[in-house]
Parts: structure tokens; C-alpha cells; sequence
């Protein structure tokens, strides 16, 4: 396989000697969270840092769109929700979802057991501890995976696949990787990762009508979908202005459903500013992502986003990343090609693209270009 381009703009290659020096860095929470002087490699450039071109984020206030109607087959709900949706997806890539039909008990049930699993000693939490170029696991700011610019936060990634007849359980992952002690919270987990994955079907329809093909196609792409779901947790921080939760960036996956708690810290850029998304535990985030700015042939932009962080209060975010199966073929459908007169992106499978993600590039507001001229050079 030939070597991607190491013109990449985010190509990372820690040397011998930033990975022994990583070695050292634990990110701790529970001590880091009250350290006055943090660490020089949370600290992100200037330009990247929270408030480098505005003082306060201002609030980006867009009213959420009713599930209700649309799932009940209400003629002026549909077109409704087919008009902000598309309006929405062709401007940034992201919209609010309510009376989405999840039970509140469910994702209360799930918050509450992430506080747990995130308030445990992180010898505990190192039980799951994610293996390099794993996508599962727990991870505490990756300072094993990159040199700098780490995220203030913890997280704890694992796969879901909707195909019924795959032998794997998200409650299997956790009780084998963390003692039987774990399997219920992994049944909460799996649990929610099908309400996530009924859901995105849903609005795959919905984005099929917007898009003009109909409900069924995008639907049945995703109908045995082999989905990504990661618990973000992250600690307060003493200095906040100099790093970020999570930094800006694009989603790789297709469609990302998002449950922020009630602190607040997500972020969209939305005519060349950043804004910040105020919390609504009712709702639901939805963001495009680059596989779906692919198959939709660029006219759905993939959401730019970030996440802040604050000094008094933890965060948490649990976000379900929509994948096709590892190899179904990501390619336009013929209509939409149509419709711009040109193929923008080439064929791929998640699961190339995922890789990319993991071994060769950092996922940034760049992925999918930077994806698209390393598949140009590997074909070669
Ligand atoms: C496929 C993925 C890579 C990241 C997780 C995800 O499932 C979807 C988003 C990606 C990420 C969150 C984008 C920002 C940078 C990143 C390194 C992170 O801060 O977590 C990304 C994830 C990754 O593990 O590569
Ligand atoms: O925590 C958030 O609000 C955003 C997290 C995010 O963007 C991600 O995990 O990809
Ligand atoms: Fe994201």
C-alpha cells in the first residue's frame, strides 16, 4: 500500500521520543480538573482556542424540529420538517430533533450510568482502556495517540451493529472487557444504541424526502448500519480559554445524534462563527457527517463543531455515529449526480474510511478532502 501524502495538513506521526515523553502524561481527572498550570499539551494555538475571534460565542437560536406530526403521517408536519431539514443540511449540516419518541427514561437511565463509570478511579476505567488503532475502549484524552493538541475529556467508545444476524452484543463488550459487574449498564447501552438506530432511520427518511429520492433509499443503506457510539465526559478545567473538549472538526461517520446533558459547551460554525448550542435535554443534536456529504454528492454539508469546556461543572455528551456496513459501497445514487451535472467524490466503504480515521489522519474540518486525495494516491 503506498504511504499517504505527507502534505497532508493533519498528518501525525508522533516521533520515538514524543511517544516515550507521552508516556508520562496521564490525564488524570480527578487531579487534573484542579491543576492551575495545565499541561502545554492541552494547550491548543491561538487561533484555535476558545474565544480567539469573539469574546462570548453568541448562542445560535433555531427552533427544533417537531418529530411528532412527521411520525404520526401528518401532510403539513411532513412538508414542514422537509423544508427546515433540507434548509438546514444544505446551509451547516445541523438541526434539533423533539418529540422524537425515546423514552426520557431510557436516556435518564444512561446519563446516570455514565456518571458512574466516569466518577470510577482511573485504574477501573483503564479496564476498558482502548488498544491503539481500536476503535472501543476508553480513552482518557488520548495522550497515547497524539503529542498535541489533546482534548480536555474522557470518552468511552464501542460498536453497535444493527444487523440481526450478528452475534455481537454491546452488553458482551462490556461485561468481557470490564467484569460481569458492567452488563447491565452495556443492556442501557445497547438498549439506546437501538432507540439511536431506529431513530436515524427515521431521519434517513426524512433526508431522503428532502433530498428529493424518496423515503426508502437512504432507509435501506442504513438499515443494518454498524454504528459507533461514544460517552464523552469532560472534566471541568481551571483554564478553559486555552484548550477545547473536543476540537473543531467534521464527523467522519454519516450521521451523528447527539444527547448533550444540561451544562452546555457544544459549538457549530455557522457563517464564518463559531456559536454555541444551548442545552436542551428534550431534544436531540443532529449533524451531518462526511460519509453522508458523500453519498449525497456535497449538496448536505457536513457539520463544522466543537466542544468547550468550563471550571465549574463536568459534561457529558453521549453521541451515536450513524456507519453503513464496513463494506457497502459509498457512492452517490444516480439521481443526485444528475442534479449537479458532476460525481464530486469517489467511491469508498466506511470501513477504508474509517481506517484513514484511525492510522493516518487526525479527524478535522478537512477529513473527507484530505480522505479523497489519499484514496487518489493509493489507487494510483
Ligand atoms: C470515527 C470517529 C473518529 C472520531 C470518533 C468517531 O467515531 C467520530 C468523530 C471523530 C472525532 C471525535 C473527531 C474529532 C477528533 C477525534 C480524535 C476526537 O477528538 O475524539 C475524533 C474521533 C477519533 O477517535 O478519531
Ligand atoms: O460533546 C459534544 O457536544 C460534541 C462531541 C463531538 O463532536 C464528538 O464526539 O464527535
Ligand atoms: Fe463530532
Amino acid at each position: 500500500m503506498p504511504m499517504p501524502s505527507p502534505t497532508l495538513k493533519s498528518w501525525y506521526s508522533p516521533t520515538k521520543e514524543s511517544k516515550n515523553e507521552q508516556k508520562a502524561l496521564v490525564f488524570d481527572a480527578s487531579l487534573l480538573q484542579h491543576e492551575l498550570n495545565i499541561p502545554a499539551q492541552f494547550i491548543w494555538p491561538d487561533h484555535e482556542k476558545p474565544s480567539a475571534d469573539q469574546p462570548q460565542t453568541p448562542p445560535l437560536v433555531v427552533p427544533p424540529i417537531d418529530l411528532k406530526g412527521f411520525l404520526t403521517g401528518e401532510p403539513d408536519a411532513i412538508s414542514n420538517a422537509i423544508k427546515l431539514v433540507d434548509e438546514a443540511c444544505r446551509k451547516h449540516g445541523f438541526f434539533q430533533v423533539v418529540n422524537h419518541g425515546i423514552d426520557s427514561k431510557l436516556i435518564n437511565e444512561a446519563h446516570k450510568n455514565i456518571s458512574g463509570f466516569f466518577g470510577l478511579p482511573l485504574l477501573e476505567k483503564q479496564r476498558a482502556q482502548k488498544k491503539a488503532g481500536d476503535v472501543s475502549g476508553y480513552a482518557s484524552s488520548f495522550t497515547n495517540r497524539f503529542s498535541s493538541k489533546l482534548p480536555w475529556k474522557e470518552t468511552l467508545s464501542f460498536r453497535y451493529s444493527a444487523d440481526q444476524q450478528s452475534a455481537y452484543k454491546v452488553e458482551d463488550y462490556f461485561s468481557s472487557v470490564m467484569g460481569e459487574e458492567f452488563r447491565q449498564f452495556g443492556r442501557i447501552c445497547q438498549e439506546y444504541c437501538e432507540a439511536m438506530s431506529n431513530l436515524s432511520l427515521v431521519i434517513m427518511e426524512l433526508l431522503g424526502m428532502s433530498l428529493g429520492i424518496g423515503p426508502s433509499y437512504l432507509r435501506e443503506f442504513f438499515e443494518e448500519n454498524d454504528s459507533i457510539m461514544r460517552l464523552n465526559f469532560y472534566p471541568p478545567c481551571q483554564k478553559p480559554d486555552q484548550t477545547l473538549g473536543t476540537g473543531p472538526h467534521c464527523d467522519p461517520t454519516s450521521l451523528t445524534i447527539l444527547h448533550q446533558d444540561d451544562v452546555g459547551g457544544l459549538e457549530v460554525y455557522v457563517d464564518n462563527q463559531w456559536r454555541s448550542i444551548l442545552p436542551n435535554t428534550e431534544a436531540f443534536v443532529v449533524n451531518i457527517g462526511d460519509t453522508f456529504m458523500a453519498l449525497s454528492n456535497g449538496i448536505y454539508k457536513s457539520c463544522l463543531h466543537r466542544a468547550v469546556v468550563n471550571n465549574r461543572t463536568p459534561r457529558k455528551s453521549l453521541a451515536f455515529f450513524l456507519s453503513p456496513k464496513m463494506d457497502k459501497v459509498v457512492r452517490s445514487p444516480e439521481a443526485l449526480i444528475k442534479m449537479d451535472g458532476a460525481r464530486n467524490f469517489p467511491d469508498f466503504t466506511w470501513s477504508t474510511f474509517l481506517e484513514f480515521t484511525q492510522k493516518h489522519y487526525r479527524s478535522d474540518m478537512n477529513t473527507l478532502e484530505a480522505f479523497a486525495d489519499w484514496l487518489k494516491l493509493r489507487n494510483k
